[in-house]
């Protein structure tokens, strides 16, 4: 294994819960390998039900002391926590980038991405304003409060391992909750350097616990988690078929739920755009964490009379993606996460061309072997297509072709998805028009790279509910109290 990742101190194999480092109830363990060449990392606690209700009843105790702490003390842990992150930026992205894939300079960038939350959670905690509304009646006066709402349940991908864990739990403990974090089975590594990070920091025991399992025990932990009564909040980032699982399993309880879910991106290339600007936006927007991101590019819009010239210039700006394992050398693709995603992209590529779909540039897999693909553009694409109607990704970039601008409305709006949109246009009358008619959460306009702490993320549609980040998102984890005070002069 790389030494550096090797000797990291914030590389465990037990799992954190009540502030210790323990092994599953049954003792049972499993493996975490490095995607890039198969290479094993760590064993880590296959955790169960059981385990899971320990977490949450350490969570549950924890609350009372943690909600007292005046938010300047819960701030200054959590500034702590974020300093600590930068301190060990390296450490992390190396640790990042062995269990992920990620090329290590895109890891380096979800350190710092995913350390912003905790210090912007950290200044927003002093912030969680109330309200005086005026009162209904002469002697009557009304107040809102805000006050955190309880144990939250954070389940998070792997394809951001500490930038999803950060967006939920600093703003949770911000707002004065403790969490129970179930990350991937792929991805356990970052959530347990965090944990190790966050200690030093000194959070108290039971405030973030980790609670780690392979894929065959995530939907055991995963209802212990969305039915438990003790927890009072579940926050989501994933697929949308198991977002909906988590939202009905939720119900049973009536637990607030946030989800950030699929997503299937319109990329609108108009022919007023500058586009070599697109170009850049797309790349950024479609190639990033190896197509890998719920926000990436999914679905591409030409206008026809930019059509050719477009793809040609995307064609020599793709060709120059370097593909290879994160840790080394100049790398700009790494590895899918695993061979379930080969598959899906496969899928994705052999439906297109079987329909009439050209391969421009890629198409197969990469010479390297492995999960390792090689960076695709499809044309001729059609609406009728799977790589239209489902999230492929991958490093897959499907090109339609349209003609006036109320059909790019109508094609991008055809999906059951609405998260993040994209658009290239230099017209400003088609910017409001085009930004006021797209149906998702977040659009980037002449812009491939929308993600900051200081904006709220989120989707419409089956793309999910509630915001993460921005002022927005501390809200997620607080209950409004609205107080009537009779009987006033
Ligand atoms: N919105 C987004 O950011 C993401 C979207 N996706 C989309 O989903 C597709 C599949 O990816 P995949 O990783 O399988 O996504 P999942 O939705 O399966 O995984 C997300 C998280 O949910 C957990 N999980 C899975 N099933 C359950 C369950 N029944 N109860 C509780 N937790 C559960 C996973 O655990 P475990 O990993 O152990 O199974 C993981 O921690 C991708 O191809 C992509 O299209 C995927 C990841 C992120
Ligand atoms: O794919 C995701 O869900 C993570 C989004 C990453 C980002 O914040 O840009």
């Amino acid at each position: 294994m790389n030494p550096v990742v090797s000797h990291s101190a914030l590389l465990r194999n037990r799992a954190y819960i009540n502030g210790e480092w323990v092994q599953a109830h049954s003792g049972q363990s499993f493996a975490v390998t490095n995607p890039a060449n198969g290479e094993h990392l760590s064993d880590v606690p296959d955790m169960g039900a059981e385990d899971t209700r320990a977490a949450i009843a350490a969570a549950e105790a924890a609350w009372p002391a943690w909600r007292a702490v005046p938010a300047k003390e819960r701030a200054a842990i959590l500034r702590r926590w974020f300093d600590l992150m930068m301190e060990h930026k390296e450490d992390l992205a190396r640790l990042m980038t062995a269990e992920q894939g990620k090329p290590l300079a895109e890891a380096r960038g979800e350190v710092g991405y995913g350390a912003s939350f905790v210090e912007w959670f950290a200044e927003e905690a002093k912030r969680a304003y109330g309200d005086v509304i005026p009162g209904h009646g002469r002697d009557k006066r009304i107040l809102v409060i805000k006050q955190p709402i309880g144990v939250v349940a954070a389940i998070t991908p792997w394809n951001f391992p500490i930038a999803m864990i950060t967006r939920k739990v600093a703003p949770a403990l911000a707002a004065g909750c403790p969490v129970v974090v179930k990350p991937a089975e792929d991805t356990p590594l970052c959530a347990l350097a965090l944990a190790v990070l966050a200690e030093k920091a000194g959070l108290p025991a039971g405030l973030v616990n980790i609670v780690t399992c392979s894929k065959a025990r995530a939907p055991e932990v995963g209802e212990e988690l969305t039915t438990n009564p003790v927890v009072r909040k579940v926050s989501f980032t994933g697929s949308t078929p198991v977002g909906k699982l988590l939202m009905r399993q939720a119900s049973s309880t009536v637990k607030k739920v946030s989800l950030e879910l699929g997503g299937n991106a319109p990329f609108i290339v108009f022919d007023d755009a500058d586009l070599d600007a697109a170009v850049t936006g797309l790349m950024a927007s479609k190639y990033r964490n190896t197509g890998q991101t719920c926000v990436c590019a999914n679905r591409i819009y030409v206008q026809s009379s930019v059509y050719d010239a477009f793809v040609e210039k995307l064609k020599s700006a793709v060709g120059n993606l370097v593909v290879g394992p994160g840790l080394e050398g100049e790398t700009h693709q790494g590895p899918l996460i695993n061979q379930a995603a080969v598959d899906k992209v496969e899928r994705h590529i052999a439906d297109a061309t079987s329909n009439g779909a050209r391969v421009a540039l890629g198409g197969k897999a990469h010479a390297l072997g492995g999960t390792f693909f090689e960076p695709t553009i499809l044309t001729d694409v059609t609406q009728d297509m799977l790589v239209a109607r489902e999230e492929t990704f991958g490093p897959v970039a499907p090109i339609f072709r349209f003609e006036t601008e109320d059909q790019a409305i109508t094609m991008a709006n055809d999906s059951e998805f609405g998260l993040a949109a994209y658009f290239y246009s230099q017209n400003i009358q088609r910017i409001w028009h085009v930004a006021e008619s797209l149906e998702t959460g977040m659009i980037g306009i002449n812009d491939g790279i929308i993600s900051t702490e200081t904006a709220p993320f989120g989707g419409v549609k089956e793309s999910g509910l509630g915001r993460e980040g921005s002022r927005y998102g501390l809200d997620e984890f607080m209950e409004l109290k609205y107080l009537c005070l009779g009987g006033m002069r």
